[in-house]
């Protein structure tokens, strides 16, 4: 669930008067989501999310995620644009916590992508990049290498609760990332966690992306390589190649990869696979049950890094 912070009818109305969105209708919480408290208004003037950002999101990084989402929706990339408040502050305050109003997409997310969703994804996602290349802002991944080695330190005490041998299997991993993490790529603006959940869909066809709270800079063929796990595998955790032939093809039709790229995609999915495994590790092993995260199955995540560590060259996702 994500309504973590509960938020009155009167504080509420209070907070709109600074944006120009309308007379508040009617209001309520949405159950999906997993950081951050989201509502869904009804105005005079149509529909709108209020998100309220809780503590795990970082207030002095929402300048970059918000900025980014407007400099995103005025290059046309399909995105929620975050309004402006009457003050000239994107960002108010409600219930204690930073809020913002922004524009509602249509759409919904797709429990079971098929191949044509995956080229559509691969798609949006070159045209992100390309729509980010002269963002003036920059923020540095959290979740890069060392950002993971943090997590790892502090959940490789318990990582054999979740499966016995983990915490050997996983230092190998990170001996060989750290060693051979590629450097020289193609970087700029990514949106680092684009799963089906945060990708809308109308019919077959792609209305938007949301979710920016983990936008960074970054190489874009790693962001690549996380819709790869995202969207290729299937429930029984086997690659499905023509999800992935998709998925490459979307990309590269609109930003075609160096052969470095290509060279260093089986590296990246692998690193990705542990960036994934690591923060679900992390939650698993530390978030109390019925806490205010939602907890996800690192094992998804442990049986694609196994995957990825076969892997030899691109073409083996699907790389024409
Ligand atoms: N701009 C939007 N338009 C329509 N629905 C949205 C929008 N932003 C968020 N939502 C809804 O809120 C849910 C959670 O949003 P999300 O940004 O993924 O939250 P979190 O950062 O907490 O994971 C989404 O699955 C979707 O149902
Ligand atoms: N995509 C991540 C979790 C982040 O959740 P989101 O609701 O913010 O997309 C994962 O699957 O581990």
């Amino acid at each position: 669930m994500a309504v973590y912070t509960d938020v009155g009818e009167g504080e509420l109305e209070a907070f709109l008067r600074n944006y120009p969105v309308g007379e508040l209708l009617s209001y309520k919480g949405i159950a999906e989501g997993t950081e951050n408290t989201n509502f869904l208004l009804h105005t005079t003037t149509g529909s709108y999310i209020l998100t309220l950002y809780e503590k795990r999101v970082e207030k002095s990084d929402l300048p970059f995620f918000l900025g980014l989402m407007q400099h995103l929706a005025h290059k046309g990339l399909s995105c929620p644009l975050p309004v402006d408040g009457k003050d000239g502050n994107v960002i108010g305050t409600l219930a204690g916590r930073p809020a913002v109003i922004i524009t509602f997409l249509e759409g919904m997310w797709l429990r079971r992508p098929q191949v044509v969703h995956c080229r559509e994804v691969g798609r949006a996602l070159a045209e992100l990049h390309i729509a980010g290349q002269d963002f003036a802002m920059t923020r540095p991944n959290a979740l890069a290498i060392d950002g993971w080695r943090k997590l790892w330190d502090a959940a490789h005490p318990r990582a054999d609760e979740v499966e016995p041998g983990l915490a050997r299997e996983v230092d190998a991993d990170f001996a060989e990332l750290e060693k051979n993490w590629p450097k020289d790529l193609p970087s700029g603006v990514i949106h680092a966690d684009l799963f089906p959940d945060n990708v809308f869909f109308l019919g077959d066809r792609l209305s938007g992306l949301i979710d920016f709270y983990f936008a960074c800079n970054d190489l874009y063929a790693y962001d690549l390589a996380t819709c790869l796990n995202a969207w290729c595998f299937e429930k029984d955790f086997s690659f499905n190649l023509t999800k992935g032939t998709a998925l490459l093809d979307g990309y590269q039709s609109v930003r075609p990869l160096s052969e470095a790229e290509k060279a260093a995609l089986p590296i990246l999915a692998r690193g990705s696979a542990l960036r994934f495994m690591l923060t679900r590790l992390y939650d698993w092993l530390t978030v109390p049950d019925g806490g205010l995260v939602m907890k996800r199955d690192p094992s998804e995540y442990i049986r694609r890094m196994r995957f990825h560590r076969t892997i030899k060259s691109a073409q083996e996702y699907g790389l024409k």
